[in-house]
């Protein structure tokens, strides 16, 4: 599978690791950076760039690392056709490729230890997306993006 990392300095250990982790396994993994630990750097760059390397790469999957996992999910969302879900745990990562076809996950480097990680990238990148109805929602959401037109709000109940 290919795959794509990227963090801030928050990030950066569990990147690394990830990024060694992943390729022994037989991944195909790229890494958007930081390539050195810098303690002032943002996350914004980082994770930009690698959702933009998701979308443009069909079939891929990303992972993005901070603190929290908050703001860059929120980064890697702001690229056009990436969808970044907040992993925080196993179930929530299965979901988010079983239901929400995820393309990203974000993790928070100060919210697990390695082995937690471990557990929710695996399921991530062990899930596959379901389809049927969530398919549906999706395509909403892609509708809204792409056209700026929101989705039709259904009729309120009478009476
Ligand atoms: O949502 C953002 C991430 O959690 C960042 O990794 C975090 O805000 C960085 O915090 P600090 O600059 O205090 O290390």
């Amino acid at each position: 599978m290919r795959i794509h990392l990227g963090a801030d300095h928050a990030g950066f250990e569990l990147k690394n690791h990830f990024a060694r982790r992943l390729s022994a396994l037989g991944h195909e993994v790229t890494d958007a950076g930081p390539a050195a630990y810098d303690p002032d750097d943002d996350y914004p760059p980082y994770c930009v760039e690698t959702a933009r390397r998701v979308v443009a790469d069909e079939g891929s999957l990303g992972l993005v690392f901070g603190g929290s996992g908050n703001g860059e999910q929120i980064a890697a969302n702001k690229v056009p056709g990436a969808r970044a879900a907040l992993t925080w745990s196993v179930t929530t990562a299965r979901l988010a490729r079983r239901h929400n076809d995820a393309r990203l996950a974000a993790i928070g480097a100060r919210m697990h230890d390695v082995d937690e990680a471990e557990r929710i990238v695996d399921a991530f990148l062990g899930t596959e997306f379901e389809g049927g109805r969530h398919q549906r929602r999706i395509d909403q959401l892609t509708a809204f993006e792409r056209t700026g037109d929101p989705p039709a709000l259904p009729a309120a109940p009478t009476g």
